[in-house]
């Protein structure tokens, strides 16, 4: 049966770490398995990082650039490199594939959203594999994806891909960093988020020199990937082979096992796809209606409300000490939601001196997260 895999591959396997050239074997033998992939029906979408990182190599630049400017322009030198080599990769073996940079904006604006989408299902109706990154050239910071694993994990939630591929530089996820606590204990399975918070694991900083995020993102990747339904698999890098003993049941690296019943396509978008503006801090009573009873966000349950946003756009609304536990898209503006907090319903009227809606947020409207 016809499976939709994405991979993600990032720049700590696609470049080798003493010298930032490229690791020619890892991409060759990852061009090998994705088309062997596509020759057995599937469909496939490659997200791959290596921008920064070739661009500085071919440069000869020695670390990765801080500067926001210098890293775009570096990123349009290695993004050229990246895709001439996989173009010729996969030409050898007769794979069409595409470019597609995407930046946060194209996911936000609901309309580009299902344009992304449409495009992504003709490539892959045509039989092309994409090729993904963020266009790290003209990205701006507040509206950035700001690393691949969150990106891979939105294109698979938005393509409702059956697999995620997290290829990386371990073998797979540990209770803390293997690289400075050496009996850290590996872990295969994680069959819920629950699980995962129980495990308490320890992500470290920033991962290796030329990755962005380390393993914090590639959880939260995990996170938004499996509540699409979407299998994700954490595992190495320099071996891309295993992809296929993975589809076909070994147990190799660390696997995220999907929600059962995914989240509807409009919350995910909801929840991850837009860039909340605000923040509502809840007291126990509404977070209690909304995590227990599945109710809407009334006025009453409101304590306290940052940032400065209009109606319809997206809040995260959190507990008293600031954990966020959902998001939605709000009924009034952040000027209003300030005059109501804490109010009954019914008071609203009298207060704004105009009748709005009953409630915040809609549980329409309203996703856990
Ligand atoms: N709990 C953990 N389990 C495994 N690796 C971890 C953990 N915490 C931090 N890491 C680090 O994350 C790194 C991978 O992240 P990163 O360098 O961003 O890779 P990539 O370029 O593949 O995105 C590993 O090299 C490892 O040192
Ligand atoms: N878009 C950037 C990569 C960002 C990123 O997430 O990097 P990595 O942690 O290596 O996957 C680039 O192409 O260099």
């Amino acid at each position: 049966m016809t499976k939709t895999i994405v991979v993600k591959i990032g720049t700590s396997s696609l470049t080798q770490p003493e010298t930032g050239q490229l690791a020619l074997s890892t991409i060759a033998s990852l061009t090998e398995t994705l088309c062997n992939l596509r020759q057995q029906g599937h469909h496939i979408i490659l997200v791959s990082s290596g921008a920064v990182g070739v661009g500085c190599a071919r440069l000869g630049l020695t670390e990765r650039p801080k500067a926001i400017a210098l890293k775009q322009a570096v990123a349009a030198v290695g993004q050229g490199r990246l895709m001439r080599i996989y173009d010729d990769l996969f030409t050898t073996l007769q794979q069409p594939i595409a470019q597609v940079l995407l930046t946060r904006s194209d996911l936000v604006q609901r309309s580009r959203y299902l344009n992304v989408y449409n495009t992504f299902q003709e490539l892959l109706g045509l039989g092309v594999i994409s090729i993904v990154n963020e266009n790290d050239t003209v990205a701006i910071e507040e509206l950035k994806f700001g690393d691949n694993d969150t990106l891979s994990a939105l294109v698979a939630s938005l393509v409702e891909a059956d697999w995620l591929f997290l290829l990386t530089d371990v073998d797979r996820l540990y209770s803390a960093d293997p690289r400075t606590v050496p009996d850290a204990k590996p872990i295969s399975l994680i069959s819920n988020m629950k699980e995962l918070a129980e495990l308490q694991i320890q992500t470290g900083g920033q991962g290796s020199q030329w990755g962005t995020g380390g393993m914090v993102t590639k959880i939260s990747a995990a996170r938004i990937a499996i509540a699409a339904g979407v299998r994700t698999v954490i595992t190495q890098g320099r071996f891309p082979h295993n992809i296929e003993k993975i589809i076909n049941g070994e147990p190799i690296g660390t696997h995220f096992a999907p929600q059962p019943e995914p989240t509807s396509a409009r919350k995910r978008w909801i929840a991850y796809g837009l860039v909340p503006s605000g923040k509502l801090y809840l007291d126990d009573g509404a977070i209690a209606a909304i995590l227990q009873a599945g109710k809407s966000l009334l006025a009453a349950g409101i304590k306290t409300v940052e940032g400065e946003f209009d109606h319809q756009e997206a809040v995260q609304i959190c507990d008293i000490h600031g954990n966020e536990i959902a998001r939605g898209l709000v009924n009034y503006n952040s000027e209003e939601l300030q005059k109501i907090r804490g109010c009954h319903s019914r008071d609203i009227e009298g207060i704004l001196g105009y009748a709005g809606a009953e409630t915040v947020i809609h549980r329409d409207n309203l996703v856990l997260t």
